[in-house]
């Protein structure tokens, strides 16, 4: 498969320019680049969601031209995306065959086709079991399977591992080997460079919309490798250095979030959170974070007393807990985080619309929104042709790096941080977890959710496992090894030197 002279412009950007990429047969490819490289846009145009202006795509020799998706699948394309599609209330097989129906039916012949790539790929799927009752690695291979199911020979993979823990992770890579065992491609794109150089076979370089270079992993180093993404050298992190005081900022006890389905999705949760500490969450998604959060936010009744400083506020609502100094970097950057439709200077008043610079007396400040979205801009290093595009235009780094901003610029008390860095490059990760530390330092305090156990390790003052809806663990980010993490995040402790969730956190597991 190759891409030749691929170009794509949008309105004040060349998303992609010239970009030649060729991708041998039975190989995983990666593809790495900054935030606004033009990757996913790269991606598109292979998958046959946008067209390009200019350049051809081959397959097997042949130049092939995509008006659609469907187009795309027909050639033998498939993606799989980050966030799943599947239908939770569906069995695997009902999910596979959904929309494929005139290949093998819905009934017995589809169920044993999806045995048969099963096996023939070592997924390990079990066709009859409901999607609800899987964990996050089993529902990544349903995916795969759906994909290889409509015949896929090219298989495109967003970010497969930002959701996966370590050991799932290995498994996926296994998975990814026996694929390409069978003559398959995978072209994938992350921003885990480690990981890139752990399972590809060659990786491209997208600079600023261009190829830099295709290198094979015994050829770099991941420093290097973030080199020849950001074209100059990488600034060397800071050491930690530790800013917790004994001042209580926000405390939680017994926070419970009922659910539809019986047992409460956060169920009788405490910690407190100082001045200068950021508390991690490490978990598998899905074990009640996001719920913990919104109730947190007041965006989801709970039961239990939440208190900002000395102040009970469990019956405030989301304005006021904001105003009151919460900021709140959203898991889901599209419903809760942006206004897709909207400029970014719009975009920088929302949920701080009656704060100080969005506004002037009683009134709209529209030059005070607008020179604090340039700063931020420029402070972030948010890549955009200026203030006034819609924020659906900006690669989803860039969203990412505008949210970041915008809720560190009211110098919160407590900021309540979902996935910071999801989706941003290492550079912007980096610089990410710089602001993040600085406001530390200043005294900010910090609830930390994320699926990166080198984010949630490197960060955490103080790190705790939430299972099933409760805290089962308290772990050392000083000693705790991503693996150890994991396996406390599963379930499966005896290995990790985890101690039982003790004092505010009383462990209910037990
Ligand atoms: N629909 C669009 N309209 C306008 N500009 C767009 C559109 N889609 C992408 N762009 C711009 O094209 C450039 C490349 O974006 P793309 O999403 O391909 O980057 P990326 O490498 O995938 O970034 P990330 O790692 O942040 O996801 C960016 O400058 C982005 O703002």
């Amino acid at each position: 498969m190759a891409l030749r002279g691929i170009t794509k412009r949008f309105p004040g950007v060349v998303a992609n320019d010239d970009i030649n990429i060729e991708v041998q047969r039975g190989t995983v490819h990666a593809i790495v680049g900054e935030n606004g490289a033009g990757k996913s846009t790269l991606m598109k145009i292979l998958y046959g969601m946008q067209r390009p202006d200019a350049g051809t795509i081959e397959v097997d020799g042949a130049t092939v031209h995509f008006g659609s998706p469907q187009q795309a699948i027909k050639a033998g394309i498939g993606m799989v995306h980050q966030h799943f599609m599947l239908a939770d209330n569906l069995t695997v097989t009902e999910n596979v065959v959904l929309g494929a129906e005139r290949l093998c039916g819905i009934g017995a012949r589809a169920r044993r086709r999806i045995l048969e790539i099963s096996e023939s790929y070592g997924l390990g799927i079990q066709p009859d079991r409901l999607v609800e009752d899987l964990g996050v690695g089993d529902r990544q291979r349903v995916e795969i399977l759906k994909v290889l199911y409509r015949g896929a020979k090219i298989l495109i993979l967003d970010e497969p591992t930002a959701v996966l823990v370590p050991q799932e992770v290995d498994e996926l890579f296994g998975n990814l080997r026996d694929l390409k065992a069978e003559g398959l491609t995978v072209i994938f794109i992350s921003h885990k460079l480690d990981e890139v150089l752990a399972v590809a076979d060659e990786i491209t370089v997208v600079r600023r919309g261009t190829t830099v270079r295709t290198v094979k992993p015994s050829e770099v180093t991941s420093r290097q490798l973030a080199e020849l993404m950001v074209g100059s050298e990488l600034p060397v992190p800071q050491l930690r250095t530790d800013a917790v005081t004994d001042k209580v900022e926000l405390s939680v006890t017994d926070l419970t979030v009922p659910s539809e389905h019986g047992r409460p999705a956060v169920d009788g949760v405490s910690f407190e959170i100082h001045r200068g500490e950021i508390l991690g969450i490490a978990g598998v998604e899905g074990n009640g974070q996001a719920e913990l959060v919104e109730a947190l936010m007041g965006m989801r009744p709970s039961t239990g007393v939440v208190r900002l400083g000395h102040g009970d506020i469990s019956d405030w609502d989301t304005r006021q807990r904001r105003t009151a100094g919460i900021g709140y970097i959203p898991e889901d950057r599209h419903r809760h985080g942006l206004l897709l439709e909207s400029p970014l200077w719009e975009n920088r008043i929302l949920g701080h619309q009656n704060q100080k610079p969005n506004i002037s007396g009683p009134w709209i400040d529209r030059a005070g929104a607008r020179a604090d979205t340039e700063r931020i801009v420029a402070e972030y290093d948010v890549r955009t042709p200026g203030i006034d595009v819609a924020a659906a235009s900006l690669s989803g780094g860039n969203q990412q790096k505008l949210i970041v901003g915008r809720e560190m610029s009211h110098q919160p008390r407590v900021l309540i941080a979902s996935h910071p860095t999801r989706g941003v490059d290492v550079g912007a990760q980096a610089a990410i977890w710089e602001h993040l530390r600085r406001a530390r330092t200043a005294g900010l305090a910090v609830l930390l959710i994320s699926a990166d156990l080198d984010e949630l390790i490197g960060m955490s003052d103080t790190l705790r496992v939430i299972l099933r809806g409760r805290i089962v663990a308290t772990v050392d980010p000083a000693t705790v090894t991503p693996e150890e993490l994991g396996s406390a995040m599963t379930g499966a402790t005896d290995d990790a030197p985890t101690e039982p969730a003790g004092g505010d956190s009383a462990d209910r597991s037990s």
